[in-house]
């Protein structure tokens, strides 16, 4: 039976298909050479305290429409302002609403490295990241083989980016280690029944060796949850839906940096 990440990755075959149709990898590569080098990702989240990476998503598959996002450019511009350390920017059309003009009016608006979002098959959508000003690389090891992990991840990082490597319970924690991330996202959200179960990163947190840096995404309501992932030693948080819908996104990054030195949050 197919998941939710097939369908997903089903479309994002098709829309890759069509784009390649238009410009060749080759086309690519040379804009990438163009572009400013990429800023250093694994820095930007290294910094002591719990460190944001804010996103830019306009519609998910669990919730469908979450906001109208006219203007990504001030969306992120507010993140940053707010304290944001990355900004994550939905490039996936179908379900989530986003796309590369997303990415590029981003990147002219905010000085802090870029992730893009998407669920990344082939080399093609890496170049296609750098050539857009993504300094870094989300990378879902449930989409991949261990063979294309290894792949994506080196080629990620000839060209200066960071790959975000995603996981979602302790066999894929082993091979995003085994692959060689230097930064790991948990997702709370199980890609099965798109259900969030907040203690995934408290179980694999432990896994993850020394070093490597430890992001917790999905399912983060507010501060009090940014407190609980700060005490159980996440370096950092990735937030939508609630930063999103919150009005305010800079007064929403702030509170959630701020909880994180709260501990009567905890
Ligand atoms: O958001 C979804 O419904 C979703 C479904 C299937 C695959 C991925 C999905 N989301 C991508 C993400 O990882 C989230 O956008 C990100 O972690 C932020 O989550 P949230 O704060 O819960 O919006």
């Amino acid at each position: 039976m197919s998941t939710v990440l097939d369908t997903i990755i089903d479309g994002v075959r098709l829309d890759l298909s069509a784009r390649q149709a238009v410009l060749t990898q080759a086309d690519l590569e040379r804009l990438a050479d163009q572009a400013p080098p990429a800023l250093d990702g694994h820095a930007a989240l290294s910094m002591p305290g719990l460190s944001l990476i804010a996103e830019v998503k306009r519609a998910s598959p669990s919730k469908g429409a979450l906001a109208d996002i006219p203007d990504p450019a001030a969306l992120a511009a507010a993140y940053q302002s707010g304290g944001a350390s990355v900004i994550s920017v939905l490039t996936e059309e179908r379900r989530f609403g986003g796309s590369l003009r997303d990415l590029d009016a981003v990147r002219e608006a905010v000085t802090v490295p870029v992730l893009r979002k998407d669920f990344m098959v082939s080399d093609y959508q890496i170049w296609e990241a750098r050539a857009h000003g993504a300094d870094l690389v989300l990378l879902i090891v449930a989409a991949l083989t261990d063979a294309e992990l290894v792949h994506l991840h080196h080629l990620a990082g000839q060209l200066g980016m960071t790959a975000l490597v995603e996981v979602h319970d302790e066999t894929e924690t082993q091979r995003a280690i085994d692959a060689g991330a230097v930064v790991i996202g948990v997702n709370a959200r199980n890609l099965k029944t798109l259900e969030i179960h907040p203690d995934t990163f408290s179980r694999l947190s432990p896994l993850v060796p020394p070093g490597v840096l430890r992001i917790a995404e999905s399912g983060i309501t507010g501060p009090a949850d940014a407190a609980r992932y700060a005490a159980q030693g996440a370096d950092a948080v990735l937030v939508g839906e609630s930063l999103v819908r919150g009005g305010d996104a800079a007064a929403g990054a702030r509170a959630l940096l701020a909880a994180a030195h709260d501990t009567s949050l905890r």
